[in-house]
């Protein structure tokens, strides 16, 4: 029966620069996917004005951050631009034996750390933006962080854009409507994956579309050898 074989869910990662649009993909995704849960995070970075604690992350000092750790609860963390974030372990657990898909926005350090720990769960997004001027101005209009903040998002971007490829999946975010489409794209491929076999083929295909555009065309010239 497919629920016996896919009775874990799976664990989709989104990372990229910050302004890329990651949490505004992984909105719109929970928004339109009902098993998909999110993995909020814990940090030590202030609330911004739009967050709310709970919700986006659990806002908590460094002391009960190190309490955390040491206690083990913690799936994973790193230190990005100056604050500490990380994976509570307890909700991810949960959510996934529950059949639940897992969402994460974390970056290519806790990526690293969870593809370690759970390899054949894990399927990695990589939001790159348009242009490092987008960038820039994303960052700019969404006027949520001092421009000292800003400043040093952007110094670290190039760092973390050269992460891309440990990656299974790049996506540029030009048009926002195209990049949730091609993630949507990407869930459903890689769930059909962990299906039962007649689904294999066409997950396929829908994995090439997302990822590759030359890709049909590289299986078309194969099939024609
Ligand atoms: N390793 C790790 N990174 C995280 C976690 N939560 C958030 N991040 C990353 O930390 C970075 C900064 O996030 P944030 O402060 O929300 O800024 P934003 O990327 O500009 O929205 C981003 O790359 C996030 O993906 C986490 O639990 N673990
Ligand atoms: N495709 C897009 N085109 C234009 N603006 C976008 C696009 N995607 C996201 N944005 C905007 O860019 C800003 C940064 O997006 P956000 O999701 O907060 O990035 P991140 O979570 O990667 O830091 C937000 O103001 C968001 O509304």
């Amino acid at each position: 029966m497919a629920s016996d074989i896919n009775r874990r869910g799976l664990m989709l990662v989104l990372s990229s620069p910050s302004g890329a649009g990651k949490s505004t993909l992984s909105r719109l995704l929970l928004e339109n996917d009902g098993n998909l849960t999110l993995s909020v995070s814990v940090t030590t970075r202030a609330r911004r004005a739009s967050e709310v604690d709970g919700v986006h992350y659990h806002f908590i000092d460094r002391e009960r951050f190190m309490a955390m750790r040491d206690a083990g609860d913690l799936l994973e963390w790193a230190e990005v631009h100056g604050n500490l974030y990380a994976t509570p372990r307890a909700a991810v657990e949960t959510a996934l034996s529950a059949g639940r898909d897992v969402l994460f926005d974390i970056d290519w350090q806790g990526t690293q750390q969870i593809k370690q720990a759970m390899p054949a769960d894990v399927v990695g997004i990589f939001v790159l933006p348009p242009s490092m001027k987008e960038l820039r101005s994303r960052l700019e209009r969404r006027a949520e962080d001092a421009s000292d903040i800003i400043d040093r998002r952007l110094a670290n971007a190039r760092s973390e854009i050269r992460h891309w490829n440990e990656y299974d999946y790049i996506l540029v975010n030009r048009d926002l409507q195209e990049t949730f489409g091609s993630a949507r794209e990407v869930l459903a491929a890689e769930r059909g994956k962990r299906q039962s076999p007649p689904f294999l083929l066409e997950a396929a295909a829908r994995h090439s579309q997302a990822g590759q555009p030359d890709l049909p065309a590289f299986v078309d010239g194969l099939l024609a050898e």
